[in-house]
């Protein structure tokens, strides 16, 4: 396979370019937007969590994956990837999720059924942590709607009506004999995902033209990752990319952790007017329901499609996404 030289966007989230009445948010928001369409993600450096709080967070995670399995399957969820997860074919990864994860009631409900006797350090960081991750990403949808000329009680309507699900994730090293695919290619059925990981590699991203970047993580970054439901909103601009977690350093004390906060809109997804308004784009994507394209994505048809937005709310089967 060919070195992996290219690299993923960079940008910076701080107290001026995140202010949308500074010279900056301007050229910052254009810049997210078209990391969003040429790559579909984005390295994001900030120093707006601090590190105190994501070195907690990330020690106080590994309490949850050191409780029995009894425990642990007791955090279920009727959405796939939202309650605890271990699957015989994909043996490194392990998962919980909290659905309302921003909020501190889901946060708690969570913390008490997994810690019955109590946690209250990783109650208190998780929900400052994902509270904070939210905010980032209701940041990044302004910019992306401001920057395409989208007035921003649009963006308002969507966010307000956001589900956040936040993750905690494990990927062991393989043992011998082992692949290093901790989790395998997909793309995210979420609207948008931002990640962080305790600085261990593992997350490599294909480009639009089929190239894959291997992640470098480093402190104080996180990545932004757009959805197929994003893709669908922007009407095909933005690009959902395909992207995995692979272990592979292959020492065996090497232990991935990743957190990461994913949205689901309430509100009815669709392509604002604004994005359609010139003859050249027509509309290539129904408004639709994201939690009911969620039930969709676990049929016999969702699973088998290449392109599960595309297949379920796609106006024509044939669109093609690329550039
Ligand atoms: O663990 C990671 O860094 C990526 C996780 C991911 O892609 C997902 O949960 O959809
Ligand atoms: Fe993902």
């Amino acid at each position: 396979m060919a070195p992996k030289l290219n690299k993923l966007p960079v940008i910076t989230f701080n107290g001026e370019t995140l202010n949308p009445s500074n010279g900056a948010w301007r050229p910052t928001s254009d810049a997210v937007r078209r990391a969003l369409e040429d790559y579909g993600c984005f390295v994001l450096f900030t120093n707006k969590i601090p590190s105190v709080l994501r070195d907690s967070i990330f020690e106080l995670s590994k309490d949850l994956f050191r409780l029995p399995t009894e425990t642990k399957i007791k955090n279920t969820s009727d959405i796939l990837g939202f309650g605890y997860g271990k699957y015989a074919f994909m043996p490194l990864w392990e998962y919980f999720g909290i659905e309302d994860g921003a909020t501190l009631e889901a946060t708690r409900k969570f913390t008490d059924l997994l810690f019955p006797s109590g946690n209250n350090a990783f109650c208190e960081a998780a929900f400052e942590y994902m509270k904070l991750l939210s905010e980032i990403h209701n940041r990044v949808l302004r910019m992306v709607f401001d920057s395409y000329g989208v007035e921003s009680k649009h963006c308002d309507q969507l966010t307000d009506s956001a589900l956040y699900l936040s993750r905690f994730m494990k990927y062991r090293s393989p043992n011998e004999g082992e692949g290093a695919i901790g989790l395998p290619a997909h793309s995210d059925k979420s609207f948008l995902a931002i990640l962080d990981d305790n600085d261990v590699k593992g997350l490599e991203v294909e480009m639009r033209n089929g190239d894959w970047i291997h992640h470098e993580p480093s402190p104080s970054t996180f990545v932004v990752v757009a959805g197929e439901p994003f893709m669908a909103w922007s009407n095909g601009r933005v690009y959902a990319p395909l992207h995995q977690v692979a272990m592979r350093m292959r020492e065996k004390e090497v232990v991935r952790y990743s957190l990461g906060l994913f949205s689901f809109m309430r509100a009815t997804v669709e392509v604002p007017d604004k994005l359609i308004e010139d003859d050249e784009n027509c509309l290539i994507f129904n408004p639709f329901n994201h939690l009911d394209f969620l039930k969709y994505v676990v049929t016999e048809e969702g699973r088998a499609s290449k392109c599960a937005i595309k297949s379920y709310t796609g106006v024509t089967s044939d669109v093609t996404m690329e550039p």
